[in-house]
């Protein structure tokens, strides 16, 4: 019973997901002994969902593994050839099942709004009832802390990230970048920059947002946040980070290969809007825009020089996406000097 309180205990004493669900893992292997104990997620648009590992441990691991938070979607096992983990999550109960001469156990992780992904447990024997109702309790306990969790990182209304979290998301992706570029050789002999991450962040404001609560009043106002931030979701990858940073402003940390690909991530979102039958008020549209997220910057300097790129987008009309590069290249904006974290945030 102390077994199972200290563990309980150190799994709730972080305020980190991916560290509660390794915390997780590491109890109920300690607890149960099984050959292996996993939690896996179910991410990406319907019809394309893949499960992504949050934290594996097998009876002779010293560490857990998971996939990175930034894995390419396609190259994760896609959600159909894991049967009996869908069985799972569609039922919302326990399934048992053999995995060869191994027995399986699958317990349903939900949210509050929904089934999210599975914990999975392969042994030698099967599951006896007491050691899921012990695995069922610990998954609640879990469970209630994530939803804590929840409740400090994330806006009510839509669901997304808050502001006060995206200082650290940031500072975490920048930490990630190289020094300087990576120089890697091409079959040519020519020298190309090599594959290192990139992060782009972006800021979205709607069009006019004003006067849909005045014509309408706050309630559709609110409705067209949810909305849109629903929008956002199927517009990005499941791994983009996605903010509510307060009013009508959106932001969105995404890691991708070059200032191409995040500006076809933008258009997207500014189509799928633009083209979106709000109910009531008809068609909304978003202004976007962009940049590169550099070693040097701090939150606030990013955050400046996307919003600028906003601001262009609403004096050349609305309903368009910019990269900040792009309009300082073409001579419609100069560079900002940095600004302290302070001004802004
Ligand atoms: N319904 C609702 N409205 C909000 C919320 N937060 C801010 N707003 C409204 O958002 C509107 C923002 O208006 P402005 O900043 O003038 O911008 P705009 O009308 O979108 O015009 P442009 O940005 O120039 O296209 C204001 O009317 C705010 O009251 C909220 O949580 N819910």
């Amino acid at each position: 019973m102390s077994e199972v309180v200290d563990h309980l205990a150190e799994m709730t004493g972080f305020r980190d997901r991916d560290v509660m669900d390794v915390t997780l893992v590491s109890a109920l292997r300690d607890l149960l002994e099984p050959l292996s104990v996993a939690i896996f997620r179910c991410v990406g648009e319907a019809g394309e969902q893949r499960w992504l590992t949050r934290a594996h441990l097998s009876a002779d691991d010293a560490v857990a593994t998971a996939d990175p938070l930034w894995s390419d979607p396609e190259l994760l096992p896609l959600v159909q050839d894991y049967p009996q983990r869908l069985d799972c999550m569609h039922s919302r109960a326990v399934v048992q099942g053999d995995i060869g001469e191994h027995c399986l156990s699958l317990f349903p992780i939900a949210t509050d709004r929904d089934v999210v992904g599975v914990l999975e447990v392969i042994s030698t024997e099967r599951m006896t009832s007491k050691a899921q109702r012990l695995v069922s309790s610990v998954l609640r306990i879990y469970h209630n802390f994530q939803g804590l969790l929840d409740y400090s990182e994330r806006d009510t209304l839509t669901g997304l990230l808050n502001r006060k979290t995206f200082e650290d998301s940031f500072l975490k992706a920048v930490s990630e970048l190289p020094a300087r570029a990576v120089m890697a050789d091409t079959d040519d002999g020519r020298r190309h920059e090599g594959r290192s991450p990139r992060y782009f962040l972006g800021v979205i404001d709607i069009d006019h947002f004003k006067l849909v609560n005045d014509r309408f009043g706050h309630l559709i106002g609110d409705e067209v946040l949810l909305l849109l931030s629903r929008l956002m979701r199927s517009s990005f990858r499941f791994h983009d980070l996605l903010y509510r940073f307060g009013g009508e402003e959106f932001v969105v940390l995404m890691r991708c290969e070059d200032e191409a690909d995040a500006a076809l991530a933008f258009e997207r979102l500014r189509l799928n809007t633009e083209h979106y039958a709000f109910p009531q008020i008809g068609r909304i549209t978003v202004s976007i825009g962009f940049t590169q997220v550099r070693i040097e910057d701090s939150p606030a300097s990013a955050f400046e020089r996307a919003d600028k790129a906003v601001y262009h987008a609403k004096d050349s009309g609305r309903n368009q996406v910019h990269s900040h590069a792009e309009l300082v290249s073409a001579g419609k904006m100069s560079e900002q000097a940095q600004l302290s974290a302070m001004e802004l945030f």
